[in-house]
């Protein structure tokens, strides 16, 4: 181990090398260390300052820079400025992509070809690197590229070549008939085909290439255990992401467009409490290139943006997986499964600049690896005596609910941490660093069974009265045979003693009964202890389920709500262009005809405005003619005519204007009753939404109810345990019987005996019997 430097170190987080860790190093969870060189710009921008040194290839000191949060509070004394970590091993920044492969993730390679389920995460603040770990560059592959390009290596000529057996659930297969495997060949044919077309990258392009175009191979040789016989294998995979806590398939072809909605995906229960993403696309890989593809596809639907800090930075958790069933036949023997996760950065707000949408991702992305932290930290406590049980906020999180079981130790985890040398990200590197070193301490925790959480009897000597769940004849035999002992004493003549000896044996029984009492109690106890911790399990569990299916029905309303609300919507829309195109069809007037009309209407008026200007022409000339001459007749008559004519026609386009008016009128009033409907339309969204909060609450009393029934459990256990104390005190002074053929001994006897040992008598009596 490394010396220590200074009085203020931090030793908090030191961790014996994993060689010494008690219970040896099978268990505990691997924590590596990458530390990424600086790029051109940092180096510009003076962030060098010798923040990290590596010790040695287990140990890193963390020196507080100028201007961090941590030297601050350093000179305040609040903080040290010096902090040591240890780690399974610390690869520094000239550790190529090979070497990272070799000495992290090659053992857990062999362990997902024999059978085993693996899972590795890169975690760390944004830009540290994490994605140039996982996935690499086309010239440095990553380790993903290398644990397919190991995995096709292996199983190249024992290919199973029918895709009639698929992973389904979590950890199950299920035959495909043959239409099925006709619409799942068609399904890949579709994503291949619409790969490479002119669907645009979601994810700008950082200058450098950061996605591995395809997949080289990388040579590997493995020392799995040789699977003999006529065994095939089948690889399936699939690649999603947790954005803002939902679930997206990143195999989609229509994702590839911005503009269309991703449908999120649901992380659903097994029946057998594994979480698994319900309607997640499977896909049968053949080939190297065939995964390389895939993966690139998948790329381009991550999310990611670019941010003040990194050109392409990844603001989801993305989840590539993979599942290898080893076929007998037609048969899966076993199922495998590795999933690769890179995990979005942790960041403060402020150093990235975030707003808006931004801040909201930031948000999501801080909360799920808050959660993952406090799983590790549940886990690490749960190792310790004191804080044994603590619940472990799995469900918390979909990333976490996803991962319980390789945590629960159904497989192998292993996480690497990703790390920049930056000044100014060093209070973030921190805190990361502080998060891994518990993870480093942390044990899978074993397969726990039901039979685990069952009580547990147990005999005088602490041995177990239960073998596989059965009382165990013998132990239970020899455990009654001790109580024979002191009957045999009973029967032994009380007269024949002298008085010291009565008194010698008086003390030793008391001394007995002592033991005895002593013993009851604590097997008592441990009952209750056990009885207690089951219930809490059982509570938990069924505390949990509920939760479950809360957020369950909370979903399916919401889903219901949502649907409802787009039926009214698109029955109203329909509702208003049926009624519109009606409209349109009464009042139909064909173009021509209508500028025929206008036309006629227009000439119309010009004769009129003609004829009126003619009229007052011709009565200012017959004014001055019935002063000079005789009217003319004909021509007053004539005029007449035309005059009420040209009324006519003035009275019919009025009422043609009328006419209009009122279809105008009656069209607004539609309008106006379609806006009511809309209204109500609303109104009813909204009293199911307030009715879906009622639900919550009901739902919520109703399991604070349960709690106070807990604790009035709880009450009723202490009053009971006081009632016995009672019951203890009186039993000495209470009268008892004299039994004059047993003598002075076994009547002590009897009036001491505890309620157990008559039980254990009864016990025993009742089972003799049938043998007589
Ligand atoms: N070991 C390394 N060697 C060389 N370059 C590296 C190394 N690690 C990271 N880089 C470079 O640093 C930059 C940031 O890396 P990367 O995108 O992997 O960060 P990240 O942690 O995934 O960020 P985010 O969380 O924002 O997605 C990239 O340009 C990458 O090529």
């Amino acid at each position: 181990m490394a010396t220590m430097q200074s009085g203020d170190m931090d030793l908090a987080f030191i961790s014996p090398p994993e060689e010494e860790t008690a219970g040896g190093d099978q268990q505990t969870m691997k924590v590596y260390l990458r530390v990424r060189p600086f790029s051109k710009e940092e180096i510009s921008d003076n962030e060098d300052q010798d923040c990290i040194v590596i010790e040695n290839d287990q140990m890193v000191t963390l020196q507080a820079p100028k201007g961090s949060a941590t030297l601050k509070c350093s000179e305040k004394g609040i903080a040290t400025s010096v902090h040591k970590f240890s780690f399974s091993r610390i690869f520094g920044a000239e550790t190529t992509q090979a070497e990272l492969y070799d000495h992290t993730v090659k053992s857990q390679m062999s362990d997902f070809l024999d059978g085993e389920n693996s899972l590795i995460f890169s975690y760390g603040v944004t830009n540290a690197g994490k994605t140039f770990t996982i996935q690499g560059t086309s010239k440095e592959p990553g380790i993903l590229p290398r644990v397919l390009d190991a995995t096709f290596e292996y199983i190249t000529g024992r290919q199973y070549e029918g895709m009639d057996v698929k992973p389904y659930l979590r950890n199950d297969t299920r035959y495909l008939d043959a239409e099925q495997v006709k619409q799942e060949k068609s399904a890949k044919a579709a994503i291949f085909a619409s790969f490479g077309e002119e669907c645009e990258p979601l994810r700008p392009s950082s200058g450098s290439d950061p996605l591995p175009c395809s997949i080289a191979s990388t040579s590997q040789s493995f020392d799995c255990q040789s699977e003999g016989g006529s065994s095939q294998f089948a690889l399936w995979v699939a690649f999603f992401e947790i954005y803002n806590e939902y679930v997206y398939d990143l195999i989609q072809p229509s994702f590839c467009s911005k503009s269309k909605k991703r449908a999120a995906l649901r992380v659903c229960d097994d029946g057998a409490g594994n979480a698994y993403v319900k309607d997640l696309r499977w896909i049968n890989i053949q080939s190297l290139s065939e995964a390389g593809k895939l993966l690139q596809f998948g790329n381009k639907n991550r999310s990611a943006v670019a941010t003040k800090m990194n050109q392409s930075s990844s603001r989801s958790h993305s989840i590539f997986t993979m599942k290898l069933l080893k076929m007998d036949g037609n048969k899966a023997q076993r199922m495998s499964e590795f999933s690769l996760c890179d995990l979005a950065g942790s960041e403060r707000c402020n150093k990235t600049k975030t707003f808006g949408e931004r801040l909201k991702e930031a948000g999501n992305i801080n909360n799920s690896l808050l959660i993952l932290g406090k799983c590790i930290n549940a886990l690490r406590n749960n190792q310790t005596e004191k804080m044994k049980s603590a619940c472990i906020p799995f469900r918390e999180s979909k990333l976490t609910k996803l991962f319980q079981a390789v945590f629960c130790g159904k497989g192998r985890a292993s996480m690497i941490v990703n790390t920049s040398q930056c000044a100014s990200t060093y209070d973030e590197t921190l805190h990361v660093m502080k998060f891994s070193a518990v993870a480093k301490q942390v044990q899978v925790i074993p397969d726990k069974s039901l039979e685990s959480l069952s009580m547990c009897l147990v005999g005088p000597n602490g041995k177990s009265l239960v073998r596989n769940g059965v009382i165990d004849r013998q132990a239970l035999e020899s455990f009654l045979s001790e109580d024979e002992l002191l009957n045999e004493e009973d029967d032994a003549d009380m007269s024949l003693l002298t008085q010291n000896e009565l008194l010698d044996t008086i003390e030793s029984l008391r001394t007995k009964l002592l033991a005895e009492r002593r013993r009851n109690l604590e097997q008592e106890m441990e009952i209750r202890k056990e009885m207690g911790d089951a219930m809490l399990q059982q509570i938990m569990e069924s505390e949990e389920l509920r939760s479950q299916q809360i957020e369950e029905l909370k979903e399916s309303y919401q889903e219901k709500m949502e649907n409802t609300f787009e039926m009214y919507k698109d029955a109203i829309k329909e509702h208003a262009y049926k009624s519109a195109m009606s409209n349109l069809e009464d009042d139909f007037v064909p173009l021509d005809e209508f500028t025929a009309e206008q036309e006629k209407v227009e000439a119309l008026e010009r004769q009129l405005s003609q004829l009126a200007s003619q009229t007052r022409v011709c009565t200012v000339a017959t004014v001055d003619a019935s002063c000079q001459c005789q009217p003319s007749t004909d021509f007053e008559a004539a005029g007449e005519e035309r005059l009420k004519r040209l009324y006519k026609e003035k009275s019919a386009m009025e009422q043609m204007c009328e006419d209009k008016q009122q279809l105008i009128l009656s069209l607004e009033r539609r309008l106006i009753e379609l806006s009511k409907t809309l209204q109500t339309v609303r109104d009813g969204f909204l009293e199911k939404s307030v009715e879906l909060k009622d639900l919550q609450v009901k739902t919520q009393e109703q399991m604070k109810s349960m709690q106070g029934i807990v604790s009035q459990s709880l009450e009723k256990d202490k009053e009971i345990a006081s009632l016995k104390a009672e019951l203890a005190k009186l039993t000495p002074k209470s009268p008892v019987p004299a039994k004059t053929k047993k003598g002075f001994l076994a009547n002590i006897k009897e009036a001491v005996t505890s309620p157990h040992k008559t039980r254990s008598r009864t016990l025993r009596k009742a089972a003799e019997t049938p043998r007589r």
